[in-house]
């Protein structure tokens, strides 16, 4: 069996209901390994959105305990949670960039949340536009932008600052297949800087082109395991198992 070594988030027995009504997420027990690529799939409204705030601490589980980076959540103190999003990346389904900020300030957030010299973050920041496509739209805001260039600022500022966690809610939905592959080569090299990406989608095609991912499929509200990769999650080089 797995022990703690190497696991980045245990949800144990998890479950979450908005209000007073059902359960939508049930009996969710899984843990992700450090440096993992996973795909959440499911049906709409199976609850991809829902386990994803978990993940990203906007919501706390009503049943269960859920442990990030080697830390039970309800056991960390409120003012440690501020550090421990800093460590994570989002990409939200609504994209919530900044109206007023410039497509470069966006994606330079994180750099300057950070502290990093204004030269260190105008290099990066240049760079990561570059890579989505965005160099000629860097000083635009995004009310004027597309929304597949929307979303493109939206992952650019998720991944610049090289979180520990990576987490992207159908962050190809809105771009062409061309820009999607793109994306997802954007994804798996920050994956290979060693950050843990979960990225949830209904895009088979991206599912299938990505290989050595996990794929974690939810339906009403359950895990459904077919090929066993999260209860038995491949052993990485380097890694006491
Ligand atoms: N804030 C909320 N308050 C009440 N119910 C909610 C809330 N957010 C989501 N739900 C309900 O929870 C269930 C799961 O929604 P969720 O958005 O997590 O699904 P999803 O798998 O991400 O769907 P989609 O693929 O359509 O985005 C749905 O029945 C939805 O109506």
């Amino acid at each position: 069996m797995m022990g703690t070594a190497g696991v980045i988030v245990s949800f144990e027995s998890v479950g979450l209901r908005y209000g007073t009504g059902a359960e939508i997420l049930r009996d969710l027990d899984f843990k992700l390994v450090a440096g993992g690529l996973y795909f959440l799939t499911g049906p709409s409204g199976a609850g991809k959105t829902s386990l994803l705030k978990l993940l990203y601490l906007a919501q706390r589980p009503t049943r269960g305990r859920i442990s990030l980076f080697g830390q039970p959540l309800d056991e960390v103190d409120r003012n440690a949670l501020p550090g421990l999003r800093r460590r994570i990346g989002i990409v939200y389904q609504d994209f919530r960039l900044i109206d007023h900020l410039s497509a470069f300030d966006n994606v330079a957030l994180p750099l300057r949340i950070a502290g990093h010299a204004e030269d260190d973050i105008e290099t990066a920041t240049n760079e990561m536009l570059g890579w989505v496509g965005l160099s000629d739209r860097a000083g635009a805001r995004p009310p004027t932008l597309s929304g597949g260039e929307q979303q493109r600022v939206a992952i650019a500022r998720a991944v610049i600052g090289r979180p520990d966690l990576l987490v992207a809610d159908e962050p190809t939905g809105n771009v062409d297949a061309e820009m999607a592959r793109r994306l997802m080569h954007l994804f798996g090299a920050l994956n290979r800087l060693g950050t843990t990406v979960v990225i949830a989608t209904h895009d088979i095609g991206l599912i299938g082109e990505t290989p050595g991912a996990t794929l974690i499929r939810l339906e009403k509200g359950g895990i459904v395991d077919p090929t066993g990769g999260l209860a038995h999650p491949p052993v990485r080089r380097g890694e006491n198992a």
